[in-house]
């Protein structure tokens, strides 16, 4: 009888401790829910970060970052999935300085891919976990004005510095953020796809670290979180950088620490944040629910990227 007392009172004990530590993780979130009130967070989901499990993570993350009062604004990417299915299609694909090449056909896979495939599987992972998700391309109500990407390259060889044609390559030349506005103020999350339209009508392939920029700066997101597949931004010894300041950032850059497509995401933090998107983060897609230990722990996660 008394042993079985003892045992009773030991699982009470211990339940107790679980609720109390469970309990402590919700008021830890209290300032953090107060401080991110009604601000736009603008989170890029990379290819490489998107596997079922971390797709599922994401979705609720997101719908528990507008519950709590934030307005979240999801740029997604999608380069693996493009490269496989241009594979299956026997259409040779290119990367030149992070940025694939593009000509009409590999474009047509490319605007297919982002947002006939990938766009609505994000956008019904969020219904799914109880949100009201609305998908979108650039091209939709011109949100992404884009003009052909004009990109200089030297060749090491000949130490010539001569243009090269990346095909239908763009870059956003002005961002619509009355579109946005108007979903947001419908309670709607946008969930964007990197495709954006010219002036001519035609549709351009953009990198969605780009674009995840681009509407950070737009919309004065009081964040920009681009998730990968590292831990942020590693030295050279592989060790995880959790802080950096604009001019740290371009040393890494020009020192070669930072190389591929790292160079793309801090060049677009660095914009972000000179624009005045108060920190650009780095974070690991694969952690699961990395976005709320970014916003709402004291610990944060990944690399901070801050004017000072
Ligand atoms: N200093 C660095 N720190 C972290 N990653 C780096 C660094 N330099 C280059 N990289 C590479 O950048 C990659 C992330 O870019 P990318 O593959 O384009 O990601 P995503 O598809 O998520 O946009 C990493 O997987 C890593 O291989
Ligand atoms: C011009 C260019 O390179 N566009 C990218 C667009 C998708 C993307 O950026 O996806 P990730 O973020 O998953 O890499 C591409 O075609 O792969």
């Amino acid at each position: 009888m008394a042993f079985s007392d003892d045992l009773g009172q030991e699982k009470n004990l211990r339940s107790m401790a679980r609720w109390r530590s469970t309990a402590r993780v919700l008021v830890e979130a209290l300032p953090y829910i107060l401080k991110y009130d009604q601000k736009i967070v603008t989170v890029k989901f990379g290819g490489n970060a998107m596997s079922d499990e971390s797709a599922r993570d994401f979705a609720q993350d997101i719908v528990l970052m507008k519950q709590t009062g934030m307005e979240p604004i999801v740029v997604h990417g999608g380069g693996p999935q493009i490269g496989s299915m241009l594979k299956r299609m026997n259409i040779h694909s290119e990367f030149i300085d992070g940025l694939r090449v593009t000509d009409k056909a590999a474009m047509e896979v490319v605007e297919m891919v982002l947002t006939g495939s990938i766009n609505a599987q994000i956008v019904t992972g969020i219904n799914h976990a109880g949100g009201h998700a609305i998908g979108l391309s650039g091209t939709d109500g011109n949100l992404i004005l884009a003009r052909k990407l004009e990109k200089m390259r030297n060749d090491p060889t000949t130490g010539v510095t001569a243009p090269i044609d990346l095909g239908f390559v763009g870059e956003p030349e002005a961002i619509n953020p009355e579109v946005l506005r108007t979903f947001i103020k419908s309670d709607l999350i946008p969930v964007i796809a990197p495709v954006g339209v010219g002036r001519d009508g035609q549709s351009y392939n953009i990198n969605a670290d780009t674009v995840a920029g681009a509407v950070a700066s737009a919309m004065k997101s009081e964040r920009l979180l681009l998730l990968t597949d590292v831990e942020g931004v590693l030295d050279q010894e592989g060790k995880l950088i959790p802080k950096l300041t604009l001019s740290e950032a371009r040393t890494l850059i020009s020192d070669g620490t930072i190389r591929g497509g790292m160079i793309p995401k801090i060049e677009t933090a660095i914009e972000a944040v000179e624009s005045g998107v108060s920190a650009a983060v780095i974070l690991d897609g694969r952690i699961p629910h990395v976005l709320l230990l970014e916003l709402f722990t004291e610990h944060g996660a990944g690399t901070l990227i801050t004017a000072e």
